[in-house]
């Protein structure tokens, strides 16, 4: 086994595979990479020998091109769809505190400027991007501290905004925030409940506490004593934030980006900075001592998920050509080769129609005219692929928004009328679950929060505003981690217009196959037949099977069209 180990490490270096076993770490998925490995490894060891020659045995071996590539002729993709990071919002620049000093002015009056404002966190989904790997790269993410103000009423410069590029079809989730600014808020309106004179008592038995808060909140001028923290009268002034404060999607967050963004949407918006010492002053103390310091930018922990958005999802058995029909289709190197789970990890292909000439061949009614459409390769699927065999059906979510299925059925390998029922088999057990988890995220999300978890103030007869409630931020509650995705307005897969791609189609004897699957999909577009499924309300209004030879490129032109037509 150590030999065996060891053999990976060397002989596969290109670390799909790697990458793969990271990913799906089941003993199932990692059973399939060793196998990937070896057959990785035996094609290797005749490595000159055309990927094609085990597929057409009769035959002259087709010559490499970029629809028949050598196993190392193909581009990595790094592909990551679940990433969890931590975002914070820069804090405020504090205020300063200065005063004029001129020849003949003794005594200036007060010239502080204000510190600028933390630096803001955005969001803007879109299209060319395909993996969330590079945001689950950058960790802890931080925006610009605002600068502090300075003499001559000199304003702090703000801090740099951060921007978050995600896919489109990313989905993202609220797990754990902390925010500074509403805390302070929830102090002040905790003082003010208990009533002043508790509160003054509390304040000398609490003088260290005092002492820090206030420390947290002002600024006094250079030289002060710490103790001038607690002599100085400082004005009562509420917590504050940017006014952009206001565009921050509701807490907690869920967010399911599944358009193109023009614009970045503000996710956080960094701490106000603080004021400096004019801001105070007035008739009784002209010259005041102290300036605010800057809010405390906001912590959130986010959660991503991406569920690639195609329009046109492949659905095949491992090793039936979805990726060599990907690359005749669109400008793809996604990996092909003559052995099972060749694909681990989904790929996106774009189609494009107007031959780049500005003029979109298909004009579809009411919509904007299309130029191109996406397609999504997937790992394949085995039978039994619900049961966890290869690499199960997880990677169905990827296909799962496509507006469209494209069932690749392998004509030169055994029935592909069983092939395709045993697909939509898997793609039923996949509905059933879904299914199956929706109904239980509802029956979560029925059960009532307990009482004990409510700070106890908040059983007083003054209700809380909800703005003012923040989670417990000292830990993640087990709680929240069970919250669900926000739910995603999908139709059921089985109501998605789907077509079959009959592939391989110039091998020999593969014209009876093609004619009895066209003649079984007639029949099902007839109601003679059953759906493939099995599900009386499944769509079968337009059912098609296109003959193509994917390698060579045959057959395949018809597919753009077809999409377009079911598209529109
Ligand atoms: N003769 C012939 N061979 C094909 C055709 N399409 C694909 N192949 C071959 O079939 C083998 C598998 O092709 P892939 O495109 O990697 O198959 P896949 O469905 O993506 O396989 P997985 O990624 O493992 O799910 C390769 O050796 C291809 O060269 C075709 O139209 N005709
Ligand atoms: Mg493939």
């Amino acid at each position: 086994m150590a030999a065996q180990r060891t053999c990976i490490l060397r002989s596969f270096p290109v670390s799909g595979a790697q990458r793969s076993a990271r990913l799906h770490q089941t003993p199932i998925a990692l059973a399939c990479v060793l196998r990937h490995c070896q057959r990785h490894n035996s094609t290797n060891s005749d490595s000159q020998r055309p990927v094609s020659q085990a597929t057409v045995p009769d035959q002259q071996p087709l010559e490499t091109s970029h629809l028949n590539p050598l196993p190392d002729d193909y581009s990595r993709f790094i592909f990551q769809d679940k990433c969890r990071s931590t975002i914070w919002s820069g804090s405020g620049g504090d205020g300063c505190v200065s005063f004029l000093r001129e020849k003949y002015v003794e005594e200036g009056p007060p010239n502080g400027g204000d510190g600028g404002s933390g630096g803001s966190i955005y969001i803007q989904a879109v299209e060319g991007l395909t993996s969330l790997h590079k945001l689950a790269r950058r960790g802890v993410i931080k925006a610009g501290r605002g600068k502090n103000g300075q003499g001559k009423s000199k304003g702090g410069k703000r801090g740099e905004d951060v921007l978050l590029q995600v896919p489109v079809g990313t989905v993202v989730r609220e797990v754990d925030r902390y925010d500074p600014v509403a805390e302070e808020e929830l102090r002040q309106r905790h003082e003010r409940m208990k009533g002043s004179e508790e509160a003054e008592e509390e304040q000398e038995e609490q003088e260290f506490g005092i002492t820090s808060i206030r420390r947290d909140r002002w600024v006094l001028y250079p030289g002060a004593n710490p103790s001038d923290y607690l002599t100085t009268v400082f004005p009562k002034i509420s917590p504050r934030r940017q006014h952009i404060a206001s565009m921050e999607p509701k807490q907690p967050i869920s967010l399911d980006l599944s358009h193109h963004m023009d614009k970045p949407m503000l996710l956080s918006a960094g701490g106000v900075g603080g004021m400096g010492n004019p801001h105070f002053a007035h008739r009784a103390m002209s010259r005041p001592k102290f300036a605010s310091r800057g809010e405390g930018g906001k912590r959130l922990e986010l959660e991503f998920e991406l569920k690639l958005l195609a329009d046109v999802g492949l659905v095949g058995k491992p090793n039936a050509g979805k990726s060599t029909l990907l690359r005749s289709l669109t400008n793809s190197r996604t990996r092909v080769g003559n052995w099972e789970f060749t694909t681990l990890e989904p790929n996106i292909g774009t189609v494009v129609i107007d031959n780049h000439k500005g003029r979109p061949l298909v004009e579809l009614e009411g919509r904007k005219p299309r130029t191109n459409f996406t397609i999504a390769d997937i790992p394949g699927l085995v039978e039994g692929a619900h049961l966890d065999r290869g690499l199960g059906l997880g990677f169905l979510r990827h296909i799962e928004r496509a507006g469209i299925l494209a069932f690749v059925v392998d004509l030169s390998v055994g029935d592909p009328i069983q092939g395709l029922k045993n697909l939509w088999l898997e793609l039923g057990e996949y509905q059933r679950m879904r299914e199956a988890e929706h109904a239980l995220k509802l029956e979560e999300l029925a059960w009532p929060a307990p009482v004990d978890e409510l700070p106890d103030f908040f059983s007083s007869e003054e209700a809380p505003e909800p703005t003012f409630v923040v989670p417990d931020t000292s830990s993640t509650s087990p709680k929240q981690d069970l919250n669900p995705l926000p739910e995603l307005k999908m139709p059921p897969i089985h109501t998605k217009p789907w077509f079959v791609v009959a592939t391989k189609a110039d091998l020999p004897e593969t014209q009876e196959q093609f004619q009895a699957l066209r003649n079984y999909l007639a029949a099902v577009e007839k109601g003679e037949a059953d759906h493939p499924g099995g599900l009386q309300e499944g769509w079968k209004e337009r059912v098609c099977a296109v003959p193509v030879s994917a390698i060579k490129g045959e057959g395949v032109a018809r597919i753009p069209r077809l999409v377009m037509e079911l598209l529109g």
